[in-house]
């Protein structure tokens, strides 16, 4: 549905995004990584006709933004929640949305119920916290029942609460066949959010693939053992194992399952008091995966 081919944007001498080729399907929601400066915000912007493509070309179900004959009901998009005038009630700014784009008033309502801001429609958005304005720009894309949402960061600024809702709402999104795809730097939340994954790193693309598939390839399964005897456990581990100490009485054992630390450990009479698999993460497959197209970094120890 997203079809984005050989796109390309340069301002002046920086290559923002470099000959960039993916596509988003139906019923899935996808996620958009990349550290910060990648281009994800930039590739978002031309697929939605905001940004002209020095090259390549970007479409939504098989047309550019462009040549939409009524854009809110191909695609709804939330790029910038500030982008509402402060003066104009939640209720009138997105009445003035749906009759600008031919839509019935009473979808307004209806959004607005569907994103738990009913209660303060009649209020300024000026008055507006930025979780409500995240809602209130996640109206506005609903507004035409689009069967392609494209959210930028539409975490930020939500509470806990706010976080899981905006989860329930792009997995019910997907499940009614749309197409979904969504940025955001929290990678618990993404983990839990998208079935596939598009990262790309200083503009150009890094993976395209599923959620599941990324986190084993770019991951190192980890077991943590705590024993009283840490250094002869060591020992016993170190030909072709990776052992990195963790606290006192810790070690992080890689490329070996529980079970054959725990048989080692048992056969050489050694205690021990903890011994866990480690989950591989999202975060850390990112990181490894984009650590060098990561532009602008601190160390971290
Ligand atoms: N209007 C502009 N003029 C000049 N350079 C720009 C412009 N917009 C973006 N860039 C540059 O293009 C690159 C990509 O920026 P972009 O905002 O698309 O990244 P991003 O992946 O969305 O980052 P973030 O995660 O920080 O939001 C950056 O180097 C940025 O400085």
């Amino acid at each position: 549905m997203i079809e984005v081919r050989g796109l390309t944007k340069r301002y002046g001498d920086v290559l923002a995004v470099d000959d960039l080729t993916f596509a988003v399907r139906t019923g899935e929601v996808t996620g958009f990584l990349g550290p910060n400066g990648a281009g994800k915000s930039t590739t978002l912007r031309m697929v939605l006709g905001l940004d002209a493509a020095t090259s390549g070309t970007a479409t939504v179900g098989g047309r550019p933004y462009a040549d939409q004959p009524a854009p809110l009901k191909a695609v709804g998009a939330l790029l910038d929640a500030g982008a509402v005038l402060p003066s104009r009630t939640a209720y009138h700014h997105l009445l003035a949305l749906a009759a600008g784009n031919g839509l019935p008033r009473g979808r307004v309502a209806e959004v607005l119920a569907e994103v738990g801001l009913e209660k303060v429609a009649g209020r300024r958005t000026g008055t507006y916290s930025l979780g409500m304005r995240q809602r209130l720009g996640i109206a506005a894309a609903l507004l035409g029942d689009p069967p392609v949402l494209i959210f930028d960061e539409p975490l930020n600024g939500l509470d806990p609460e706010g976080i899981v809702w905006i989860r329930g709402l792009m997995r019910r999104m997907a499940a009614e066949g749309r197409a979904v795809l969504m940025s955001s730097h929290l990678m618990s939340e993404m983990a839990l959010t998208a079935d596939h994954l598009i990262v790309i790193g200083r503009g150009r693309l890094v993976a395209d693939t599923g959620m599941k598939d990324f986190i084993e390839a770019h991951s190192v399964r980890e077991v943590f053992v705590r024993t009283p005897r840490p250094a002869a456990l060591r020992r016993l581990l170190a030909a072709g194992t990776d052992v990195r100490a963790d606290g006192a009485d810790g070690l992080v054992v890689s490329g070996l399952e529980a079970a054959e630390v725990g048989a080692l450990a048992a056969a050489a009479g050694i205690e021990l008091h903890e011994l866990t698999p480690r989950q591989p993460s999202l975060e850390q497959a990112f990181m490894d995966l984009t650590r060098d197209s990561v532009e602008y970094q601190a160390e971290v120890a």
